[in-house]
């Protein structure tokens, strides 16, 4: 099964998942000065105040935070999205103690986590998987995580990480709202892209925002003490460096809010 591993990670996905070398492929470096700067890209609108978190799980790949999303209660818009796009779940990318783990690069420079926010347009699509494998089906947002003070919320997550040390493992987490997860700029990069995972699906209309949150390297370790291995297990795998590195661009325009 496919993982970060030697024998199983990014540089061998595409034995099983040829779109891997496909031409819209996350994630990508983004140069900021050659990104387009695009007057028609309006802002982007986040509503998450109905929002229902329901748990959190160790999939074995990442820890991820699951939504209700049987209605459009919480919601991305705006920006270079045509139509409402629910959120599913959020998770994480990081890398090792010391090491940044973020998917997306800024010329170059990668940061020590990536937070991605998945949303699926169930305007025209019935399923998140038939979303999931339409070049329109998905908008991702990528917040790119640095290391500094405490992050005041993240707390919420990391204090019930121990929960979910083992892949397949699932506990209730209900009434969070991601919106404490944002920073004060919602400014972003925007391009077309894919799951930076497999099935590695070309459906993802990305936007990374360009403002980093703050979180500490404590609250960080707390991801590192997750397991990519189950409890039955006798390999003990520590849960770290889960991040794809940046693909080729192929030709693609990378556009900019202003
Ligand atoms: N029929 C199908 N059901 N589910 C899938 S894919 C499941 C899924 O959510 N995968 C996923 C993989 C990567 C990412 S990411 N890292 O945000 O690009 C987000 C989501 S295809
Ligand atoms: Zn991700």
């Amino acid at each position: 099964h496919w993982g970060y591993g030697k024998e199983n990670g990014p540089s061998v996905w595409h034995k099983n998942y040829p779109v891997a070398q496909g031409n819209r492929q996350s994630p990508i470096d983004i140069i900021p000065q050659q990104a387009s700067h695009d007057s028609s890209l309006g802002p982007i609108v986040l509503n998450y105040d109905q929002c229902t978190s329901i748990n959190i799980a160790n999939n074995g790949h990442s820890v991820v935070v699951e939504f209700d999303d049987s209605d459009d209660r919480s919601v991305i818009q705006g920006g270079p999205l045509d139509n409402p796009y629910r959120l599913k779940q959020f998770h994480f990318h990081w890398g090792g103690k010391g090491c940044h783990g973020s998917e997306h690069t800024v010329a170059g420079i990668s940061y020590a986590s990536e937070l991605h926010l998945v949303h699926w347009n169930a305007v025209k699509y019935k399923t998140f998987g038939e979303a999931a494998a339409a070049p329109d089906g998905l908008a991702v947002l990528g917040i790119f995580l640095d290391t500094g003070d405490d992050h005041r919320w993240l707390h919420m997550i990391t204090d019930v990480l121990y929960m979910v040390k083992f892949k397949g493992s699932v506990t209730d987490f209900k009434g969070f709202n991601p919106k404490c997860l944002l920073p004060s700029s919602l400014h972003y990069w925007t391009y077309l892209g894919s799951l930076t995972t497999p099935p590695l699906h070309e459906s993802v209309t990305w936007i990374v925002l360009k403002e980093p949150i703050i979180v500490s390297e404590k609250q960080l370790g707390k991801f590192r003490m997750l397991q990519f291995t189950g409890e039955e297990e006798d390999q003990r795998l520590r849960m770290e460096n889960n991040f794809r590195p940046p693909q080729p661009l192929k030709g693609r325009k990378v556009r900019s809010s202003n």
